[in-house]
């Protein structure tokens, strides 16, 4: 998805060249055990949200989700390309 390249580059950019009032690079500022907190919450606020019959607050749950694991994948430099490698590696037709 084009979209989660595009969030990979910005937020490669935040930790490169920290911005101010950049929740991004707060967050790489606070390093590894503050987003692996985030990702925990977010991914327990996607379960609870699931139970639920708003459609729209999973989206937005889940789009948290996505936003946090990118970040955790700069922070351990880990791009959108080896994910894409591995899953091709899986991939069963
Ligand atoms: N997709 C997101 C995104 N999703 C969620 N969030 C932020 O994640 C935070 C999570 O909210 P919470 O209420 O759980 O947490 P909080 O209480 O605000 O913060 P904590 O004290 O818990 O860390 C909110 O401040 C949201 O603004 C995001 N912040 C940034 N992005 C992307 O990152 C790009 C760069 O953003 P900045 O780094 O802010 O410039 C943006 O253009 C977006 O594409």
């Amino acid at each position: 998805m084009d979209i989660l390249s595009t969030m990979e580059e910005v937020i490669s950019l935040r930790k490169e060249k920290p911005k101010e009032g950049s929740y991004t690079s707060y967050l790489f500022n606070e390093g590894l055990d503050k987003i692996l907190k985030k990702v925990g919450e977010e991914s327990t606020e996607v379960i609870i949200a699931s139970k639920n019959s708003d459609k729209n607050e999973l989206i937005s749950e889940l789009a948290d989700l996505c936003y946090h694991i990118l970040v955790l994948m700069k922070e351990k430099e880990i791009s959108l390309k080896e994910i894409e490698k591995e899953l091709k590696i899986r991939l069963k037709k």
